[in-house]
């Protein structure tokens, strides 16, 4: 079952952001949604992840309508996110972000022990996962910029989400740890995790995604293999304005 939108638009003032888009994601591969600068992607992850309203249209997650519904809830349907601007608690140390990722959503559940021991062990090892499990009792301030985006992704999958969208894992990432986050989807999407990665930087996008939806305002322009959608005069146009 995949993810997919209907019809989706969002408006902010006279902005259509996105504007009627009709997208299918394909289960089980690694998907990039790639446009350029303002084309409504991370506006498009907004809605379908809860955060922000469609006016209309419908997102469906494994055959189930989730337009309406909350953004914890999507969350809990299997759908995790990360942001185009780390989302961490500067002051936390890396483990404590972690915990804090999959606080329970009642009292009750928190004080469970049996509960809180199982979270530890699984954010020890998803820290270990990640790479930086020396940084454990480090303040997450103090991790480099592609650090905290490890521990944000390490964050993600606390709540072991079948379908994870990376919003620009690259940006501002130094080289070698870009080649780690890459190792990692490869490594995610082959124990069977769907995600959907918006990307700018289009080395990372050709060699890691199975399938390319390409955005221009606000609506998909063209889909298809990375070779396919590179080759696509529509996509040449929409980037180069020619
Ligand atoms: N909260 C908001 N209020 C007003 N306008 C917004 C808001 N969020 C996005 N927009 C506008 O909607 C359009 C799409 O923005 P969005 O950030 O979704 O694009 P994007 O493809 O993710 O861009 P980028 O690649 O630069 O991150 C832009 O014109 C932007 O200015």
């Amino acid at each position: 079952m995949s993810l997919q939108t209907h019809q989706l638009t969002k408006s902010f003032g006279g902005v259509r952001a996105v504007d009627a888009a009709t997208v299918t994601f394909q289960p089980g591969k690694v998907n990039a949604l790639i446009g350029p600068n303002g084309s409504g992607k991370t506006t498009f992850f907004n809605c379908v992840t809860g955060m922000v309203k469609p006016d209309s249209g419908t997102t469906r997650y494994r055959g189930r309508d989730i337009t309406r519904t909350p953004a914890h809830r999507i969350a809990r349907a299997g759908i995790g996110r990360s942001f185009q601007l780390c989302r961490i608690f500067p002051r936390l140390t890396a483990l404590e972000n972690l915990l804090v990722a999959v606080r329970a959503p009642n009292l009750l559940g928190q004080l469970v022990p049996a509960r809180q021991r199982t979270d530890l062990a699984r954010a020890r090892s998803l820290l270990e996962r990640v790479g930086i499990e020396h940084l454990a009792d480090a303040q997450a301030r103090d991790l480099s910029y592609g650090q905290q985006k490890l521990l944000e992704l390490a964050g993600v999958l606390m709540a072991d989400p079948e379908t994870i969208m990376l919003d620009e894992p690259a940006g501002g990432v130094n080289p070698a740890l870009l080649e780690r986050i890459g190792a990692l989807v490869r490594e995610l999407n082959a124990e069977g995790r769907t995600f959907i990665v918006v990307e700018h930087n289009m080395d990372l996008v050709m060699s890691l995604s199975d399938h390319v939806v390409v955005f221009d305002r606000g609506r998909p322009i063209a889909t298809g293999t990375p070779d396919e959608v590179r080759a696509d005069p529509a996509v040449l146009e929409a980037y180069l304005g020619v």
